[in-house]
């Protein structure tokens, strides 16, 4: 059986990944942070060494919601540029013929708004809330063209994928993306008996979210014939709401009939950040779950996982 080696194989991407019915064709290896330290360029060689994967999914990173990205700039860049780094270069040194590497829709100049598609990266100016983040990817990605350039027989391939929720995401408002942290703060008014939510800002930015497991599907295909993956291809649903409908949504599957208030001193980032699809229509693939029915089962998770 073909090894396949996900870094980042306990977080969300990467238990969703674990979670595939597609992953049973694989001998998975999914070390924790603590089993392999990606930041340890000797440890990592060594243990590719020793475990020869056939494959490579490169899952692991520091990730978190805008507040998280704000107030640690220096850990997004530098650990993620240099989990990165190492791992391209270690998978060069050691061999291995096919990475997908995972970047995010942030890597987009901010200006552009909607229709971010692949061949505009690097044409504009980052968004300030993460912009380290956003290098770290873009420096990973581009490394990975690189190593394609000076050996056209490596397929090592970056999907882009937009905002991501779903099963064993992070709830903890202080590292949250959007929606999880929607569904933390809505449940815990309906569990605190309160008739208020706050949302950030005035509720008006647009953001486009995927449910994890959708994801995973497109890693799997993108894993069953990487050659005949782009360079770089967008993930996502092609389509954005706004935060206000965000929320709107997550109190109707949870049941909470309270009312919104605007917190407009908390931070917006991008008004919208919307991929381009074409090249994913191209590749013939496109996402299964309805934002509702993300929502229901990551809400049923939470319950299990996060409620005592
Ligand atoms: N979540 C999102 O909305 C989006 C995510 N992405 C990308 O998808 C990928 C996965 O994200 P997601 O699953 O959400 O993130 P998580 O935070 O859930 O998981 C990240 C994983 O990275 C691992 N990790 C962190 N530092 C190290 C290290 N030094 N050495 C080894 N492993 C490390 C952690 O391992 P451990 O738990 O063992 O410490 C953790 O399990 C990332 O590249 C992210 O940028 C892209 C777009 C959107
Ligand atoms: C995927 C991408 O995700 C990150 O970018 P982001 O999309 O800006 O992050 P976010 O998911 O935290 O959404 C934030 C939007 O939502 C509004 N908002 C309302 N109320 C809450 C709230 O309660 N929490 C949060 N976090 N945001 C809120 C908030 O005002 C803003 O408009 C990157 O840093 C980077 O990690 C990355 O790659």
């Amino acid at each position: 059986m073909r090894r396949l080696l996900i870094t980042g194989g306990q977080g969300m991407v990467g238990r969703n990944l674990r979670a595939h019915p597609g992953i049973a064709d694989w001998a998975v290896l999914a070390p924790s942070s603590q089993e392999l330290d990606l930041l340890d360029e000797a440890a990592l060689r060594d243990y590719l060494a020793q475990h020869r994967p056939d494959a490579v999914v490169h899952a692991a990173g520091v990730v978190g919601g805008i507040h998280a990205n704000m107030a640690q700039p220096v850990h997004f860049l530098v650990a993620n540029t240099r989990m990165g780094v190492n791992i391209v270069t270690a998978c060069l040194e050691a061999g291995i013929g096919t990475l997908i590497n995972l970047a995010s829709s942030c890597i987009y100049p901010r200006a552009l708004g909607q229709g971010l598609s692949e061949d505009r990266i690097l044409t504009g100016a980052l968004e300030p809330t993460n912009e380290g983040y956003a290098l770290a990817k873009i420096t990973t990605m581009r490394l990975c063209e690189y190593a394609m350039r000076e050996d056209p027989a490596l397929n090592y391939k970056t999907l882009i994928p937009c905002n991501l929720y779903g099963k064993w995401d992070k709830f903890d408002p202080r590292h949250s993306h959007l929606l999880p942290a929607i569904i933390h703060k809505v449940h815990q008014a309906m569990q605190d008996g309160l008739d208020e939510v706050e949302i950030w800002g005035d509720g008006t930015a647009r953001r486009e979210f995927m449910y994890a497991g959708d994801l995973a599907d497109a890693v799997m295909r993108a894993l069953s014939d990487p050659g005949a993956l782009p360079e770089s291809l967008n993930i996502g649903p092609g389509h954005d709401h706004s935060i206000n409908d965000y929320y709107r949504i997550v109190a109707q599957v949870i049941g909470w009939q309270g009312r919104f208030i605007h917190d407009l001193s908390r931070p917006v980032g991008m008004k919208q950040k919307l991929l381009s699809v074409e090249r994913q229509r191209e590749w013939g693939w496109q996402p299964r779950v309805g934002l509702a029915d993300g929502i229901r089962e990551t809400y049923e998770f939470y319950l299990q996982e996060h409620v005592t």
